[in-house]
């Protein structure tokens, strides 16, 4: 029975301070190690192990899979990373605090760039100093100025059909640490969950959810490690 493991990273600067972070690359804060190592423990306690990883180029969701094999033992284990599994694109609101942009364009329109399906927030200004052109871990990608959730589905699905479910597939025990939206697009797909319900879908940092999966990677059980 292939297994599993979803993890969002752990607390991050941002988060912290309430920011606005898409795919600009913020730390873990010490709150943010300690969520990602107690996941880590909690899953090696369970009994759960690894024989592959996945994440994405973000320091924070890095360093939360590196926490977790490391509780586990095993940060041996091969780990790929890729853009694909990043935080869905802030666009022109990475970096603003969530609640001075609520404050200056309304709780409603920052609920619907925050939670719609597909609707994206307003586009990364060119020369703004976010924009990430440039940046060597993005050579050959093409950066997008924006993102709604259904465009990061959209990104994230073939990698998940080409990388990560082959693996299921031939009975590799997975782990993902990735981004609340990233983390959504997989769980919208694997669960059959509607637009409307994907964006109801809250993943809390650090905390590990569990895909108990048939042969053909459809959804057993799912389940929050700390409700079981
Ligand atoms: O990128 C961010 O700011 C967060 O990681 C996710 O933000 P959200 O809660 O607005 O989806």
């Amino acid at each position: 029975m292939p297994t599993l493991v979803l993890s969002r990273h752990g607390q991050s600067e941002w988060n912290l301070e309430n920011r606005f972070t898409g795919w600009w690359d913020v730390n873990l804060t010490e709150q943010g190690v300690q969520e990602a190592t107690a996941g880590g423990k909690a899953l090696a306690e369970k009994g759960f192990e690894f024989d592959i990883a996945f994440t994405s180029v973000l320091t924070r969701a890095i360093k939360t899979t590196n926490l977790i094999l490391e509780a586990g033992k095993t940060l041996w284990v091969p780990t790929e990373k890729d853009w694909r599994l990043n935080e869905r694109h802030y666009g022109g609101l990475t970096g603003l605090n969530k609640a001075e942009t609520a404050a200056k364009h309304g709780e409603e329109q920052v609920h619907i760039w925050r939670r719609s399906y597909d609707v994206p927030p307003p586009p990364m200004e060119k020369g703004s100093k976010f924009d990430l052109s440039g940046d060597r871990r993005y050579d050959g990608v093409k950066i997008p100025e924006t993102e709604s959730l259904k465009d990061t589905v959209a990104r994230v699905l073939p990698y998940w059909e080409e990388r990560i479910a082959p693996e299921l597939k031939a009975g590799k025990r997975v782990l993902i640490g990735a981004h609340g939206n990233s983390l959504r697009a997989l769980v919208k797909h694997l669960s059959k969950l509607s637009d409307e319900e994907i964006v109801k879908f809250e993943l809390p940092t650090g905390q590990p959810l569990v895909y108990e999966l048939n042969d053909d990677l459809t959804p057993k059980d799912r389940y929050f490690l700390n409700e079981r």
